[in-house]
């Protein structure tokens, strides 16, 4: 159980949808441990969790060392005082903390609004767990209403763009409308310095098989689906109190001895 208290950190005249963010990134901190290797995400929500935690190594000697999920995050995360480090260094995580876009009642989510995920997916599947930190706006019931972010190499992206709306015609996802995202007049870049292509669909049926699908296009690098990867969602409400969906706690799992037993039970807001 940890000895450090997020709760010291405690912003005022915050909007209530920042309260909300902030609730959710303040209860995850909760799990985070001393000596842990940690992926820190992207978004304006992971901004939240990076100001707490940078509370929590400068006001209360947690000692983590922080993998970031892109460069503004690793900024922020320096800024706050938090050892930053690279994948490479540590090799895997013990927990990666990050937002989403959306999540449906099996904790499958939408990544990727911020251009991140990538990178995010790449931190998410090398950690032992993944929680996920949001606001009530995100949960839906199936994926889909936010457009879907694919990262593609610049090079051929046209052709790729037509082998992604194309191969959009056998599955289930309602409209099918592709965007290059911009920023400003230019194509926006992502950190690898890939495209993204922004796939408006209003639902999508089957996560993993649609998945699964875009990453078999060459040119495709990575889509913002992430199924059976997150298994904890911290929601966080206006009114800063925050809600947790734990797919392993409710598994039924109450024996003491399995580690994976319900571990907000010794959480004290
Ligand atoms: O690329 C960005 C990430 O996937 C974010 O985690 C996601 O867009 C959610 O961001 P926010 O917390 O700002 O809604």
């Amino acid at each position: 159980m940890t000895t450090f208290n997020p709760a010291e950190f405690a912003p005022t005249g915050l909007t209530p949808v920042e309260m909300a963010k902030f609730a959710s990134a303040r209860r995850a901190s909760y799990f985070v441990e001393q000596g842990m290797r940690l992926g820190l995400g992207t978004g304006s929500t992971a901004f939240w969790l990076v100001r707490v935690l940078g509370h929590m190594v400068r006001e209360q000697g947690l000692q983590i060392r922080a993998v970031p999920t892109s460069e503004r995050t690793a900024e922020q995360a320096r800024a706050e005082g938090i050892d930053v480090v690279t994948l490479q260094d540590v090799g895997w995580l013990d927990l990666t903390i990050d937002g989403a876009d959306e999540f449906d009642p099996a904790l499958n989510l939408i990544k990727g609004g911020g251009g991140a995920h990538l990178r995010e997916k790449i931190v998410a599947t090398a950690s032992d767990r993944m929680i996920v930190i949001s606001d009530a706006s995100k949960q839906v019931d199936t994926l889909g209403a936010f457009p879907l972010p694919v990262e593609i190499v610049p090079f051929g992206w046209q052709a790729t763009r037509h082998l992604i709306e194309e191969s959009l015609l056998g599955v289930d996802v309602g409209a099918r409308k592709s965007t290059l995202r911009m920023n400003g007049t230019q194509p926006y870049t992502t950190d690898e310095g890939n495209l993204i292509i922004d796939l408006h669909l209003s639902r999508i049926a089957n996560a993993r098989q649609l998945s699964l699908m875009l990453n078999q296009i060459a040119g495709v690098v990575e889509n913002g689906l992430f199924v059976d990867i997150c298994d904890t969602v911290v929601i966080g409400h206006p009114d800063g109190s925050d809600e947790v969906i734990d797919l392993v706690a409710d598994s039924g799992l109450t024996d003491d001895s399995d580690a994976s037993d319900n571990i907000f039970k010794d959480i004290a807001d």
